[in-house]
């Protein structure tokens, strides 16, 4: 299935060496403006950096459409992306070796010969330039309720930035650079680990620590549609994504219920929490707190080092070394899909909860 959302619906279409992709979003209310500016910056986010991304550049100019002098019609909006810089031959003996860790193999057994494996077809991360584009849309749209999203990259590889940051800052300092990182020297330690595996042939993974800020408390809507689960659901689509956790995560299962439990107060005639490990969420529902979760990207699973894959022709046992372009990291690409896969699900979880203004 190719569409999310209940009240807000998003909806993705083509492939990596398809002529285009792009996205439908409908369910947006009418008369809300569209910050384009807003659109380049975060697209700028996802683009590949010199050294540490995939040498595949395409220009990422989104078309839209359903927009009249800056303002939403109501009718749904549609934006595009051509795809330009493809080189098709990169994918020609994969149908027949499928690489171990990519969609190669459970995508021919479902789809047959028919499936579109050039560039990874629709299971490609170059499907999340619409998604960064949709949710780089909708951010004034939850802006208007007072909810801010950012993130930063936690982790590559073996390098972990275990400081705590406040939100405000993350929502700006891990901007400025490709890594995500928050701070320069963290930066270049998750660059050098990036390199190193890149030397050899190999790749990193790395974890995304996402934010919320402003949310009301109550945004979810339980039993099954849930505020982590609605969440969980989009944040799964991004390819390469492994695991997402909330607050605590896994960790709360070594935790006793006075240490996990989130204390309240009241600051200024506001009920608060003391601390946050639930991350957030309660119920299935906001709680007024900063939803905080992180997301898991596994290895970029395209990889030259040597590796043991099957002749699905021949029906013999046959080695793999990948050629073509590849990013040998996902993860600090992949925070700004985090952010926007985030952005959309709270903006359809508040038009389904009626807290849209
Ligand atoms: C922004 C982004 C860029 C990606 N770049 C690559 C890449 O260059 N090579 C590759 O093999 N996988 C890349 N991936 C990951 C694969 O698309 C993904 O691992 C594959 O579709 C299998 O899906 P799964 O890992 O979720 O099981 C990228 C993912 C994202 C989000
Ligand atoms: C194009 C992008 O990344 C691509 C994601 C990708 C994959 O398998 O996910 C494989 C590569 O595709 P190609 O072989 O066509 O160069 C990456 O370059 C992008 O993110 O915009």
């Amino acid at each position: 299935m190719n569409r999310i959302g209940g009240s807000i619906t998003l909806t993705l279409f083509g492939a990596s060496h398809d002529s285009r992709i792009g996205c439908v979003i409908d369910g947006i209310p009418a008369g809300y403006p569209v910050n384009e500016d807003i659109i380049t910056a975060d697209l700028a986010l996802r683009k590949p950096a010199e050294g540490i991304g995939t040498p595949r550049v395409e220009a990422d100019v989104p078309e839209i459409s359903g927009i009249v002098d800056g303002i939403t019609t109501g009718c749904p909006v549609v934006i595009t992306f051509s795809n330009s810089n493809t080189r098709s031959s990169d994918y020609e003996q994969l149908r027949r070796i499928p690489r171990p860790g990519h969609a190669d193999y459970p995508a021919v057994c479902k789809f047959g010969p028919a499936h579109d494996i050039r560039g990874g077809g629709m299971f490609s991360g170059r499907m999340t330039t619409p998604l960064v584009a949709a949710g780089a849309l909708l951010r004034d749209l939850i802006g208007s309720a007072g909810i801010s999203v950012g993130s930063y990259v936690t982790r590559i590889g073996s390098v972990v930035d275990m400081n705590v940051y406040d939100v405000a800052d993350i929502m700006t300092r891990s901007r400025t650079n490709p890594l995500r990182a928050m701070s320069p020297e963290i930066e270049e330690r998750m660059r050098a680990e990036i390199l190193s595996a890149k030397s050899k042939g190999d790749s990193v993974g790395g974890i995304v620590r996402c934010f919320a800020a402003g949310l009301p408390a109550g945004l979810g809507e339980p039993f099954f549609d849930n505020l982590d689960g609605e969440i969980a659901k989009a944040v799964f689509a991004i390819p390469g994504v492994k695991a997402v956790g909330f607050g605590e995560g896994f960790a709360a299962a070594g935790l006793r219920g006075s240490e996990n439990n989130d204390a309240y107060r009241f600051f200024e005639n506001s009920v608060v929490t003391t601390t946050n490990h639930a991350g957030g969420v309660l119920g299935g529902m906001s709680n007024g707190s900063v939803l905080d979760f992180s997301a898991a990207f596994k290895p970029t699973p395209s990889i030259s080092k040597q590796q043991m894959s099957v002749d699905l022709v021949s029906q013999e046992d046959a080695d793999l070394s990948v050629k073509g372009r590849h990013d040998p990291c996902i993860a600090n690409r992949g925070a700004i899909v985090v952010e926007a896969m985030t952005v959309f699900t709270l903006a359809d979880l508040a038009a389904r909860g009626g807290f849209l203004v």
